[in-house]
C-alpha cells in the first residue's frame, strides 16, 4: 500500500489520492483481517510525502520558482530526504500503531457485502462521473471539516472505479472496464507507470541537461524547454489523453467531458496556491517576513532551520500544507536571494520548507478530516495515528535535509 501511495501520489493532489486509493485499502484490510490503520498509514505517508516534497505538486513547484531552483534538484533532494521519512513514518510507524489502534473497515464501505455495497453497485457505473460528485478538493482548500470526505453510509463517495459493489476496483473482478457501454481491457501497469513517470523524467532531464551540457548547446535548450513544469505536464496530459483515451476508442466528446470535469478540483488547488502566494507577499511587503527571517538569523539559526520553523508554524496555524509552503517561500525568498547558495542547497531549503508544512496535521487541516472519515477513525484515534505520522514524516524529512546539507 505504501508503494502504491508513493507512485500514485506523484501525479495527484493528496486529498484526491485518498479518494482514489481508499477502496484498495478497504480491500486489503478486509482480506488481511487486520486493523484498517495498518494498511492506511503507509499509503497516507506515501501520498503526503509526494504531495509536500515532489514536483509536479503545486507547493514544491511554486517554492522552487520563488526561490529560483531547478525542479530536477527538488526532485533529487526531495526523493533523497523524502524516502527515508516515508520509511520511518509510513512503514515503521504504520506497523507500530496499526497493531495498537484497531479500526474496522466500515460495514458500508465500497465493496462491502450487503445492501450498501449493492446500492453502490447500482449507482456506480464505473465511469468517470463519481469524482465530480464528491467534489474532491472541495474540503481540501477550505479546510472545512469533513468537506469532501465520505459519508460512507451513503454509498456515494467512491471514486471512479470503486463503486462496483465488488471488493475489487472497477473491472478488477472481471478484468474489464465498462466505458460508455463498451467493455475494454484495463490499461497495463507498465503503461500507467510510464505516464506517471513522464513529467518527472522530463523535469529531471532538464536539470541533467543544464548541468551536463555546455551553455548554447541546442540539446540543452530543448531539454530545458521540455522540462519546464508547465510543458512537461502538458506533454503528459496529451500523452495520457492519447494512450488512455483516443487509442482505446474514447470519443473526442467524452475526452472533452473528462477534461472539463478535471478542472473542478484544479480550480480549488489554484485558489490554495494563490492564497498562499498572496499571504506570503503581504507578509513580505509589510516587513513581517523580513522581521521574522531576520530575527531567526539574529539568534543564529541557519536559513534551513528558519525555513523549517516558519513553515511548521504556518502549517500549525492555518492547516494547509500548500499554503504553508508557498507562504514560507515568499517570506524567506529575499534572505535566500541575498546569499549565494548552490542549487542543491536551495533545493534542500525547499525540502525543509516542505517538511515543515506537513507537521502535526490537526483539526484545521482538511486532510485531517478526510483521513478521519475515510478510515473510520475518531478524532482521538486520528490524532494518535495520522497526526503523529505527519509529525514523524516532517521531522525525519527535515533531519535528512540537514544531514545532506553538510555534504553539498
Ligand atoms: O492544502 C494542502 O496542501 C492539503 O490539503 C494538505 O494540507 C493535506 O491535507 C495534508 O495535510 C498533506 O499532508
Amino acid at each position: 500500500m505504501g508503494v502504491t501511495g508513493l507512485v500514485l501520489g506523484i501525479p495527484v493532489f493528496f486529498d484526491i489520492g485518498i479518494f482514489v486509493l481508499a477502496p484498495l485499502v478497504y480491500v486489503a484490510a478486509r482480506r488481511g483481517g487486520r486493523s484498517l490503520v495498518l494498511y492506511a498509514m503507509p499509503m497516507l505517508a506515501g501520498l503526503s510525502m509526494t504531495h509536500a516534497f515532489l514536483p509536479p505538486h503545486p507547493g514544491p513547484v511554486t517554492a522552487g520558482g520563488l526561490l529560483g531552483v531547478g525542479m530536477g534538484w527538488i526532485i533529487a533532494m526531495g526523493l533523497l530526504c523524502g524516502i527515508p521519512a516515508w520509511l520511518v513514518s509510513g512503514v515503521w510507524w504504520g506497523a507500530f500503531i496499526g497493531k495498537r489502534v484497531l479500526v474496522e473497515v466500515p460495514a458500508d464501505a465500497p465493496g462491502a457485502p450487503g445492501p450498501a455495497g449493492g446500492a453502490a453497485a447500482a449507482g456506480g457505473g464505473g465511469g468517470g462521473g463519481a469524482p465530480a460528485e464528491q467534489a474532491p478538493g472541495g474540503g481540501v482548500a477550505t479546510g472545512e471539516p469533513g468537506g469532501g470526505a465520505p459519508s460512507t453510509a451513503t454509498g456515494t463517495v467512491e471514486p471512479a472505479g470503486a463503486a462496483t459493489g465488488t471488493v475489487e476496483p472497477a473491472g478488477a473482478a472481471t478484468g474489464t472496464v465498462e466505458r460508455a457501454g463498451v467493455a475494454t481491457a484495463p490499461p497495463s501497469v507498465a503503461l500507467i507507470s510510464l505516464i506517471i513517470a513522464v513529467p518527472m523524467l522530463l523535469i529531471l532531464g532538464a536539470t541533467v541537461g543544464s548541468v551536463a551540457l555546455p551553455e548554447g548547446s541546442g540539446l540543452r535548450d530543448v531539454l530545458i524547454f521540455l522540462g519546464t513544469p508547465a510543458i512537461a505536464l502538458t506533454i503528459s496530459v496529451l500523452l495520457a489523453m492519447y494512450l488512455l483515451g483516443v487509442r482505446r476508442g474514447t470519443s473526442m466528446g467524452e475526452l472533452s467531458r473528462i477534461s472539463g470535469e478535471s478542472l473542478r478540483p484544479v480550480g480549488m488547488i489554484l485558489l490554495v496556491v494563490g492564497a498562499g502566494a498572496f499571504f506570503g507577499k503581504v507578509l513580505q511587503e509589510t516587513g513581517v517576513g523580513d522581521a521574522l527571517a531576520g530575527s531567526m538569523t539574529a539568534i543564529g539559526l541557519p536559513v534551513i532551520a528558519s525555513a523549517y520553523l516558519i513553515s511548521a508554524a504556518l502549517r500549525i496555524a492555518q492547516g494547509s500544507a500548500t499554503v504553508a509552503i508557498v507562504t514560507t517561500a515568499g517570506i524567506i525568498g529575499p534572505t535566500v536571494a541575498a546569499e549565494s547558495y548552490s542549487q542543491p542547497q536551495i533545493a534542500l531549503i525547499v525540502v525543509a520548507v516542505s517538511a515543515g508544512s506537513i507537521i502535526a496535521s490537526h483539526v484545521n487541516d482538511g486532510g485531517f478530516w478526510i483521513v478521519s472519515k475515510y478510515f473510520n477513525m475518531s478524532v482521538k484515534d486520528t490524532l494518535k495515528t495520522w497526526t503523529v505520522l505527519e509529525t514523524i514524516l516532517s521531522v525525519v524529512g527535515f533531519a535528512a535535509a540537514g544531514l545532506v546539507w553538510m555534504f553539498v
